[in-house]
């Protein structure tokens, strides 16, 4: 069973340390205080120690399994103007990079995105958001990146600041203005604008406590960021103190990964095109590679070695890499796509997707596991084998039978009634 309590006193964080393997206990119960997981352990011990205790909600999950709330590594949920047509003309044949040098692609997005609203771009993120939460996702990664100047971009991390103060869902937020280079400047003109403009704007707010922006993000790739003008941007954002987590070695190899692990990188995303070197200097960095199968699958690239990171040490993260050219909220399809086209186990899936990318967000000493002392965000599944989850492609809207964050149910669903979702 899965209790929650009202709290009593504060709870002490621990810390736990991201590790690649992972231990199912049967007949666990957990119980909830205060947001944050007060004890966890076999039924019987728990109920023993819990014994005059009164609870505001149990949950019976008899039948069922309890695993950490998903953490989703790497999202771009905030813009307007979807790109459909675009998919369609993938199918026909033209690469990512065509369309983006035809002014398609981000600069599509930049368009829409510096036209909307407020208001406008907020409601569709918070839809988004719910999505994602229904699909099991309790701490999301969300980037700016489709303003590229500094008032769009700015508009971007307020609706996000605004949905981290008001919706049950863990953020951390990432200020991505070099996502691109907006179009009228070259790339070094946008590299010195961010340095110069951005860069201490955002330091303000920071600082006045307006937002609270966690990473900084660069697309280091040919014909977009090349590796000095990302060195650049990189030190600048570790300079105001925020972590680096950018896109790299993804299309073509750009010596990224060795870039990232020089400067302390906390991760770097896709990798498809990383060198061997780069694998190595990652592991011995500690820095996090967020695997993206998403992308890849539907760009139809040459998938990232992920043994070959796992075996060198490499702590590998997921992420939904939601964006407007992959239109996926879901994590339990990412960690199926990552078995079988990454070739990762189901273990080393559901670890990737949940504390390996808390570690990749610098969260994994409050996030991505069920341990007493850390908060209390819980994904119930209606079946006894876990696995269910990543076996039953797109199956997760029947499978998902509750979402806790911080120890409160956000979403229950109806579908799952008393039969198992097999
Ligand atoms: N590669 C760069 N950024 C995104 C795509 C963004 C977009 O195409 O709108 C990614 O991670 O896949
Ligand atoms: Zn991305």
């Amino acid at each position: 069973p899965v209790a929650c309590k009202k709290p009593e006193k504060e709870n002490a964080e621990r810390a736990a340390v991201p590790r690649a393997g992972s231990r199912f206990v049967r007949s666990l119960s957990v119980v909830c205080r205060d947001g944050c997981i007060k004890a966890v352990g076999r039924a019987d011990v728990i109920r023993n120690q819990f014994s005059g205790a009164t609870f505001e909600k149990v949950i019976d999950c008899s039948g069922k399994c309890v695993l950490p709330g998903l953490v989703d590594a790497h999202t771009h949920p905030v813009w307007a103007g979807d790109r459909v047509h675009e998919f369609a003309m993938k199918l026909a044949g033209a690469s990512y990079m065509e369309i983006h040098q035809a002014g398609g692609g981000i600069h599509f997005t930049v368009e829409h995105t510096r036209k909307a609203t407020e208001e406008e771009l907020f409601n569709t993120f918070k839809h988004r958001l719910e999505r994602m939460r229904r699909a099991g996702s309790t701490l999301v990664e969300c980037k700016s990146g489709y303003g590229l100047n500094l008032e769009t971009e700015l508009k971007m991390l307020r609706v996000i600041e605004r949905a981290k103060q008001s919706m049950d869902i863990g953020i951390s937020s990432t200020y991505c203005g070099a996502h691109s280079v907006p179009k009228g400047k070259t790339a070094t003109e946008a590299t010195d604008d961010i340095i110069n403009n951005h860069l201490p704007k955002l330091k303000e707010l920071q600082l006045s406590g307006e937002i609270h922006v966690n990473n900084i993000d660069v697309f280091c790739e040919k014909g977009v960021f090349d590796l000095e003008s990302t060195r650049r941007i990189l030190q600048a954002g570790k300079d105001i103190g925020l972590q680096i987590n950018f896109h790299g070695d993804e299309l073509h190899p750009m010596k990224s990964a060795e870039l990232g692990a020089e400067l302390g990188a906390r991760a770097i995303s896709h990798l498809e095109e990383v060198s061997d070197e780069g694998i190595t200097a990652m592991a011995r960095a500690k820095c996090a590679a967020v695997l993206l199968p998403t992308t890849a699958y539907m760009l139809r690239l040459k998938q990232p070695q992920a043994r070959k990171m796992l075996e060198e040490g490499v702590i590998v993260a997921l992420g939904s890499d939601f964006n407007p050219n992959a239109y996926c909220f879901s994590m339990p399809m990412v960690m199926h796509l990552a078995c079988v086209n990454m070739k990762m186990s189901m273990n080393e899936a559901l670890v990737a997707a949940t504390i390996n990318a808390a570690y990749a967000l610098g969260k994994s000493d409050t996030h991505g596991s069920i341990e007493a002392g850390k908060q209390g965000d819980l994904i119930i599944i209606n079946s006894p084998r876990w696995e269910h989850l990543i076996y039953q492609f797109g199956g997760h809207e029947a499978l998902i039978n509750y979402v806790i964050v911080k120890g409160k149910v956000i979403y229950q669903n109806e579908m799952c009634g008393t039969m198992s979702s097999y």
